[in-house]
């Protein structure tokens, strides 16, 4: 089963004279099928929080074990490697790569490892199928509307069976009716997968849909 553990992590940002405590001992403990939303006022570390859960960067002390391993212990191309595969990430602007089509934007997380498989292939059809989009693969993100990129991306972050995925503001650009039917994909395609699912959000109605809540305060969740 996949699990996430998170112990004492702190990381401060340099500034002028002193240095910005922004996360001081973040711990937490996960696993497969749950989902959790980090909430908290602009600037309390959301963000800085999950680029290190996605191991986008180092913590100045603490550990995150994600299936038992530490990445911060690997070296740049095993990380990378190790990103790709154990972690799904999804964003508020959804990062699509507007010259590919659907179906290429979702199998982009292979390219990384040479060319999609066979199996690739058949996971992207199918994820794209679950997300209601089958008959638009050939079509270009500038093509679709805002809530159908979004599933583009969720599509993406699921096909390589990650451990984790992290969501960033994943209903930020939606109207009330399309986040919902979002985020209940979302849920949906996560708990059948069993990743462990994180979210960072202002929104309370996204929170509320996660299994639990927590709020960065003071560098810590509480
Ligand atoms: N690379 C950096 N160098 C210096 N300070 C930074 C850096 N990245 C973030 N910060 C500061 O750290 C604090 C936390 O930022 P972070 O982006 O994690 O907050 P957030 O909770 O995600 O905010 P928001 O909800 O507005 O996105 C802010 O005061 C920010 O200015």
């Amino acid at each position: 089963m996949a699990t996430l553990k998170v112990d004492h992590l702190a990381k401060s940002y340099p500034m002028a004279g002193e240095s910005l405590h922004v996360l001081t001992d973040v711990s937490m403990e996960l696993s497969g099928g749950d989902s959790l939303a980090i909430v908290g006022p602009s600037g309390c570390g959301k963000s800085t929080l999950l680029q290190i859960l996605g191991t986008l960067d180092q913590p100045d002390s603490g550990s995150v074990l994600i299936d038992n391993a530490n990445p911060f212990e690997l070296n740049e191309s095993q990380l990378a490697a190790f990103r790709g595969k154990q972690i799904g990430f999804i964003f508020q602007d959804h990062h699509l790569l507007p010259q590919l089509s659907v179906m290429e934007n979702v199998l982009v997380p292979t390219l990384a490892v040479g060319k999609p498989s066979a199996e690739d292939l058949s996971r992207a059809g199918e994820l794209l199928e679950a997300v209601g989009l089958a008959s638009r693969t050939g079509h270009l993100p500038s093509e679709l509307s805002g809530g159908e990129r979004e599933r583009v991306a969720i599509a993406r972050a699921l096909l390589m069976q990650p451990t984790l995925i992290l969501a960033d503001e994943p209903t930020g650009n939606l109207d009330r009716t399309t986040a919902d039917s979002v985020t209940q994909l979302l849920l949906e395609l996560q708990k059948s997968s069993g990743a462990i699912l994180i979210t960072v959000t202002h929104s309370d109605t996204l929170a509320a849909a996660m299994d639990s809540q927590r709020v960065l305060e003071d560098g810590k969740l509480v």
